[in-house]
């Protein structure tokens, strides 16, 4: 099969989505998952970007459901994870405010991800470059939900979809680690339908997608990053044609992060080869 068929198909995009059926199906899918856990509800970080405003909506409405189904105290925790002062904290706040969580916390991160850099620095007598510790922060931020999993006896939301798991834009382990990833299958201009067809204001859905880990590249755009639009992944992922230098791009990523999408290799695996 054609790479980008076989991509569309590993990853479940649908090249036309209903905004309100896919909004119901979601949330649905969030309240029977922590039901049949036993768990008593989902905890997700708050950057402020599009996605975890969406996923975070999409657990606030379902707890709230749950709660009215069930009388039980099932719960949403978001949490904010700045690593110190957030440049764009106004728009993390606009989400939180957007989601209206039933328990709002806030963890710097900063201090633990500097004692481990320090650390790291000590033994190896190495740097650890910006990059490398912008995976550090993105993996403090994973161990931080789990913490609170742990605590609240709830379950960790990832925001992974179609469009950042085509390129594997995410940290392994850090982001990238979850129990429940309520936006798989949608591309980013999916993910905005959903956002507006959830009442979202425009600066919201509108927002730059950034990771925002690079200190010495703060709010560095996503496109910028990756060198490739949203607009073409997205193209791409709804199986329309893009330029040639931008699917050359995407598959070119998508190859090289195949261990980001699968389990870690075993002598049974073969999806390395
Ligand atoms: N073939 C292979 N088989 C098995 N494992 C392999 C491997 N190649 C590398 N690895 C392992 O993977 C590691 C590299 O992966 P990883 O540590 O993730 O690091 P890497 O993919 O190099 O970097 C993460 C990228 O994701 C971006 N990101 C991160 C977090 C959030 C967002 C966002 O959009 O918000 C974006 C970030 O800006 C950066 O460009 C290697 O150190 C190695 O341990
Ligand atoms: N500063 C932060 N505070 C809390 N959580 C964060 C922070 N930065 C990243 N995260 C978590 O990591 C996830 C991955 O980041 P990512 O940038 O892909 O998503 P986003 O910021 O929600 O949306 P966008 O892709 O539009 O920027 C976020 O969805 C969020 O759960
Ligand atoms: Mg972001």
């Amino acid at each position: 099969m054609e790479l980008q068929k076989q991509i569309i198909t590993e990853l479940k995009v649908e090249p036309k989505i209903n905004a309100k059926e896919e909004v119901t199906s979601r949330i649905q899918f969030l309240k029977d998952y922590v039901k049949k856990s036993g768990a008593k509800g989902y905890v997700l970080g708050i950057s402020g970007g599009q996605d975890s405003s969406l996923a975070g909506k999409l657990a606030q409405i379902a707890m709230n459901e749950l709660r009215e189904e069930t009388g039980e105290k099932y719960t949403f925790v978001a949490v904010r994870l700045p690593y110190g002062v957030q440049k764009d904290e106004e728009d993390a706040q606009r989400a939180l405010t957007f989601i209206g969580p039933d328990v709002s916390l806030t963890v710097d991160i900063k201090p633990a991800v500097d004692a481990s850099v320090s650390a790291f620095m000590k033994a190896t007598e190495k740097e650890l470059s910006h990059f490398l510790k912008g995976n550090t922060k993105a993996r403090e931020r994973m161990k931080v939900q789990y913490d609170i999993a742990g605590a609240y006896q709830c379950l960790v939301i990832g925001t992974d979809h179609a469009a950042e798991a085509i390129t594997g834009f995410f940290t392994k382990h850090g982001d990238g680690a979850c129990d429940i990833v309520p936006l798989y299958g949608l591309n980013k201009r999916q993910g905005r339908e959903l956002l507006k067809e959830l009442g979202a204001e425009e600066r919201i859905y509108l927002k730059v997608p950034t990771a925002d880990l690079e200190d010495d590249k703060p709010l560095i755009p996503d496109e910028t990053a990756l060198g490739v639009t949203y607009e073409e992944i997205d193209d791409y992922l709804e199986g329309k044609e893009v330029s040639l230098e931008s699917k050359e791009k995407i598959e070119k990523r998508y190859l090289q992060t195949m261990h980001k999408r699968n389990h870690p290799a075993s002598i049974h695996d073969t999806w390395w080869k």
